[in-house]
């Protein structure tokens, strides 16, 4: 259990990452975390300030590949999400904040810029770019063989949307979240990454309101038990219709994403 009294959640560079608003990421940890209870609050921390390693977990978003560069500079210039990682801090990475943590990026500039080394992966540009709904599988359910399943995240699938150039290779230290069924997530039909207690994703929609179970499994992580369910019909709601439209997407289009997922029966998908 957590001790402290109040959940510090650290909203990393808002200013520069934060496409599709996935500065909600934030809000949706805090409001979930109040609603069971728990005191939290919301840390922004704008480009040009140091970056705390106090914070109990770290959200950080997507952004243009000019504002990423920015950013990973800055982050690497204040290591606070480094020091705090190292202690065992949650964070959660979307799209450009995906590759900021992996080892490094390349992106329209040809350059190849070293991230945070927080994550076993490299993204590099991809032949076209990746835009539209995705539909994910998560490892739950189909870890492979010899493979713990990912506890705590159930069978549900995860919805989001893309809009990223970069393809993503992981090493042998990082997982990927699941299996691309609609979409093409890292580019070879795994999506996003997880190694210790963080979590990645190319999912923006924003991927928390969108998918609660993922917001409650780092919750967990925080507060070192399983949060109690909460009813809430409009996330039902929003929930259901994003399903829907990411099952059209994955029974329709030429969507699919390249690579061994795209043969998989879609077995257990579920909300
Ligand atoms: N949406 C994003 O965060 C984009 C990330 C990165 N600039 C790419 O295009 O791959």
């Amino acid at each position: 259990m957590h001790t402290d009294s109040t959940v510090d959640i650290g909203l990393v560079l808002p200013d520069l990452l934060g496409t599709y608003g996935d500065v909600g990421n934030a809000t949706v940890l805090h409001k979930r975390l109040v609603w069971r209870g728990f005191a939290a609050r919301v840390v922004p921390v704008a480009f040009g300030e140091p970056v705390p390693d106090s914070c109990d977990v770290y959200v950080i978003g997507g952004g243009e590949d000019s504002a990423q560069t920015l950013a990973v500079r800055h982050l690497r210039a204040h290591p606070g999400l480094q020091r705090a990682a190292a202690r065992g801090a949650v964070i959660l990475g979307v799209c450009a904040g995906l590759q900021i943590l992996g080892e490094s990026f390349t992106g329209a500039d040809t350059v190849e810029h070293a991230g945070l080394g927080l994550l076993d992966l490299t993204s590099t540009p991809g032949g076209r770019r990746a835009i539209g709904e995705v539909l994910v599988q998560p490892d739950a359910v189909l870890a492979g063989a010899g493979e713990a399943p990912l506890a705590g995240l159930g069978e549900a699938a995860i919805t989001g949307f893309e809009n990223h150039q970069g393809r993503t290779r992981l090493g042998p230290s990082a997982r990927p979240l699941g299996r691309v069924l609609a979409g093409t997530g890292n580019g070879d039909g795994t999506e996003g990454a997880v190694q210790g207690r963080i979590i990645a994703t190319y999912l923006h929609g924003p991927v928390l309101p969108r998918n609660p179970h993922l917001a409650d499994l780092l919750i967990e992580w925080v507060v070192g038990e399983r949060p109690g369910p909460l009813e809430l019909t409009v996330v039902g709601q929003l929930r259901d219709e994003r399903l829907r439209a990411c099952q059209r997407a994955a029974s329709g289009s030429g969507q699919r994403a390249s690579g061994a997922s795209a043969a998989r029966p879609q077995r257990g998908v579920s909300s």
